[in-house]
């Protein structure tokens, strides 16, 4: 095993997760969904605690594993959660209601990301975690970036896409969306970035007006 490949899977193996998160992870890898890895919950819940997160939005619900450590830090905060598969938001129903959060602080959305995200409050939002379809990654971000307030963070789980971004010669749609994804927030003035190789890479952009 590589030296990183150690360090990723020591980064993983120290993270302690609730038994609702553990069981939520269960039930995504059972359904085919493929939750965050624990490192990328335990800095996702990082982020929302040092940003002092009330709203979060959430693309991408699966069966509630990134939506449950996003939730994690504070019990005043509120998670909007999108999702188009109606299964899955019923999955994480459950997730929610086992690790005790209180119905109010959940607002579930079936639908799809585009359709829903041009109906929300811009400059609302602390926190927009963006783990939907990876095609419409790009779209997801600008939506995100609109839907946050001054100081509000975008995150994007998967951002190195399996290791495929960094190389020059994978140039599959996905890959190349989030490589142009990267690329553009990296010499954008409107933002201050950030791209953690935690999981296959988590990327935090912080909106500055
Ligand atoms: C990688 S999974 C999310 C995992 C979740 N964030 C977690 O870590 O537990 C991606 C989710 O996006 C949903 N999805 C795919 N395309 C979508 C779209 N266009 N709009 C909304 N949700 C979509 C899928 O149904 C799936 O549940």
């Amino acid at each position: 095993m590589s030296e990183q490949d150690s360090n990723w899977k020591y980064a993983d193996y120290i993270v302690t997760e609730s038994d609702s998160i553990q069981k939520a992870r269960a039930q995504s890898l059972e359904l085919g969904i493929e939750p965050i890895s624990p490192a990328m919950g335990a800095q996702a819940a990082v982020i929302a605690a040092t940003t002092a997160a009330v709203n979060v939005v959430e693309i991408g619900t699966g069966s509630g594993v990134s939506g449950l450590w996003l939730l994690s830090p504070s019990k005043r905060s509120v998670l909007t959660t999108i999702d188009s598969e109606a299964e899955h938001q019923g999955y994480a129903r459950q997730t929610f209601a086992d690790a005790r959060v209180a119905p109010n602080r959940v607002r579930l959305i079936t639908g799809k990301s585009l359709d829903v995200l041009t109906r929300m409050n811009e400059n609302s939002y602390d926190i927009v975690f963006v783990d939907a379809d990876p095609t419409q990654v790009i779209e997801n971000v600008e939506h995100g970036l609109r839907l946050a307030r001054a100081g509000g963070t975008v995150l994007v789980p998967h951002a190195l896409w399996k290791g495929r971004v960094a190389d020059p010669a994978q140039r599959d749609d996905v890959t190349s969306a989030f490589r142009t994804l990267v690329q553009e927030i990296a010499s954008s003035s409107a933002v201050v970035s950030a791209l953690s190789p935690v999981g296959d890479g988590l990327l935090q952009i912080t909106k500055l007006a």
